[in-house]
């Protein structure tokens, strides 16, 4: 299976059209009573453009004709206020619509978000964030317009437009036929260009999303792009991802640029043929050149929208695209919920069991084969392997970030299953080498852990993993404001920083996944007290290459091939001459 990166395009699903656009439109209803509002307001608009032509028409016919000048005037003055007034709800409605239209916007980019935020690993492990990123934003943004013109353009246009075609009809059938002459041509046309226009413009989402994904991936890793100087490396790609986005925009765009000229060759030939029944065939003269005139209007009056609504069309084949890819993502499932019957997880003691436990990612390799261990609260285990031998995976498991295929998980004889996934991650204290820090201070960052947190438990906390002296040393102290991903404060810092929001947590469960990996030796000595404060009392799982660092641990599993193939003290292992007395040596005779 392809993995899903900024190089290939996502996969499409196949859902009708109209079922989304229902979908999307459902989002409305809870403005029905504004946009019946905005309707009523716009059947004014409609009804004072209609009555435009026949203002003319009365003028050139009867005043003109006649020469009555007051009567013209009165008609002048009548004319301008109700065209006044015209303006002034057309602001209303549009000031209306806006509102409504963002308000629709943030309430589906708040969906969306609540539910990524759900989403289980498996979901973030098979895209890219940059392409998660664009869904939130370019694909929500794209629907403003459809929303606002469904109401705006595509009812009060269509109103107009079969009103007008009424109107012509009930005036003189006969020049209505001539004036509607090129409507087949018309449907045929935008027939043939909406068939393509759609899958054109899924295409050009898509190269977007890689856009945004490389983008994303790029700024991410830029401090090692520019040590490595793969500047020149980067550009390229960024150029051969624009040009193709750039290139499947205009593939779209210049598919639905056809649609204006067919709408103008049709409005062209309807004319010619008006002008042309109406003078040669049907006799039309001097005497009733109002009439001609009127349907002149008319035939702008009708096509105008129609122009409209085709743009709209046109928009909308260019935007449910967007639509599609938000409804795939609310409608992907999060992979690890809670059943039905689920309890929350009473405060534990800490005891965990592994019972002929089964692992894969992707139900094909399997990772974990039949694992089975105990181990009793308050123990520390230290896992140790080669590298993909499933470390990971095993703690992953136990905070419940990936489903079990065979066997059970046990916390203090709870089946994992059978607890909330809530109350069983507020009791465990994950830290990764990746310790993510989030922009904010640096209080707001240890509380982060348990944000019911007082101001002495943070200070508490950081005292204890050592963090507080480097803290104090910053200008503002715990107030201190840190960047992004907390750029700024050294990796040893940053990691300090991150034990203290674990320990504010008082996990009763704690895994240390390499948390100490990249910790240099002197500020590991400085850790390695907070770390054993925090382990005290906790069932602990730890990770680490560096063999010196989990010398304390009570047990060692020694994980490889998808097992423990050796489990025991430190000393114990040695003794034994396996697995680990290899990596010990292996490790060891370098120093
Ligand atoms: N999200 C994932 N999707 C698919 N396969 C994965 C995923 N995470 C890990 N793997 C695979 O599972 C195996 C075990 O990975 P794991 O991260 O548990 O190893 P590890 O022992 O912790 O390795 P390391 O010491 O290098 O961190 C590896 O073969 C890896 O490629």
């Amino acid at each position: 299976m392809a993995v899903d990166t900024f190089r290939n395009d996502e996969k499409s699903t196949n859902t009708s059209k109209i079922a989304t656009l229902l979908r999307l439109y459902r989002y409305m209803l809870k403005y029905r009573f504004k946009i019946v509002f905005v309707l009523f307001i716009m059947a004014i608009c409609v009804a004072i453009a209609l009555v435009n032509p026949l203002i003319i028409e009365e003028a050139i016919d009867n005043y003109i004709k006649n020469g009555d000048i007051k009567g013209l005037i009165r008609l002048g003055i009548f004319a301008a206020i109700i065209n006044i007034v015209m303006v002034l709800l057309i602001k209303v409605r549009m000031y209306i619509m806006s509102k409504i239209s963002n308000e629709i916007l943030l309430e589906v980019r708040q969906e969306l978000y609540t539910h990524i935020q759900k989403l289980s690993f498996s979901f973030f492990d098979s895209r890219p964030t940059g392409k998660v990123l664009s869904r939130i934003i370019g694909d929500v943004n794209s629907l403003k317009d459809v929303l606002t013109n469904s109401v705006t353009t595509l009812i009060p246009d269509f109103i107009t437009v079969c009103a007008v075609v009424v109107i012509m009809i009930v005036k003189n059938y006969k020049l209505a036929l001539a004036a509607l002459v090129s409507l087949p041509l018309m449907a045929i046309g935008i027939y043939c260009v909406q068939r393509f226009s759609h899958l054109r413009w899924r295409i050009f989402r898509k190269k977007s999303a890689n856009v945004n994904a490389f983008i994303h991936e790029d700024l991410s890793g830029i401090r090692i792009i520019q040590s490595l100087t793969a500047e020149g490396e980067t550009t390229e790609t960024f150029d051969t991802l624009l040009h193709e986005h750039r290139n499947s925009f205009i593939s779209a765009v210049r598919l639905n640029d056809s649609i204006g000229p067919i709408i103008d060759l049709c409005w062209g030939i309807g004319t010619a043929s008006l002008y042309f029944v109406g003078i040669k065939l049907l006799g039309i003269g001097p005497g009733s050149v109002g009439l001609l005139v009127a349907f002149g209007t008319y035939i702008s009056m009708f096509w105008s929208p129609i122009l409209n609504l085709s743009n709209f069309y046109n928009q909308l084949i260019t935007n449910i695209a967007g639509a599609e890819r938000i409804f795939e993502i609310l409608d992907t499932p999060p992979d690890i919920v809670d059943d039905s019957n689920v309890i929350a997880l009473p405060d534990v003691k800490g005891d965990i069991r592994f019972d002929h436990v089964s692992f894969s990612y992707d139900e094909e390799t399997l990772i974990l084969d039949d694992v089975n261990f105990s181990v009793k609260a308050g123990e520390t285990i230290a896992l140790v392997g080669p590298t993909g031998a499933g470390k990971s995976t095993i703690v992953n498991l136990i905070s419940r970030f990936y489903d079990i295929q065979k066997g059970n998980i046990y916390v203090d004889n709870y089946n994992l299953k059978e607890v909330s996934i809530e109350s069983l991650r507020q009791q465990m204290g994950v830290m990764t080498q990746d310790n993510f820090l989030f922009s904010g201070t640096i209080k707001e960052n240890i509380r982060y852990g348990r944000l019911d947190a007082t101001d002495e438990e943070i200070i508490e906390a950081a005292k204890t993993v050592n963090a507080h002296d480097f803290i104090m040393k910053l200008e503002k102290g715990y107030d201190t404001e840190l960047k992004e991903r907390g750029n700024g404060l050294s990796i040893g810092q940053r990691q300090l920083l991150a034990f203290a929001r674990t320990m504010v947590s008082k996990p009763k469960i704690l895994i240390l996944d390499e948390a100490t990996s990249s910790i240099d030796t002197q500020t590991e000595l400085l850790v390695q007290e907070g770390i054993e404060a925090l382990l005290k009392g906790r069932t602990s799982f730890v990770i680490a290459h560096r063999l010196s660092t989990i010398q304390k641990a009570d047990r060692i599993f020694v994980i490889d091939n998808g097992n423990i193939q050796e489990q025991g003290s430190a000393k114990e292992l040695l003794e034994k001459k396996g697995i680990y007395y290899n990596l010990h040596m292996a490790q060891f005779k370098n120093i």
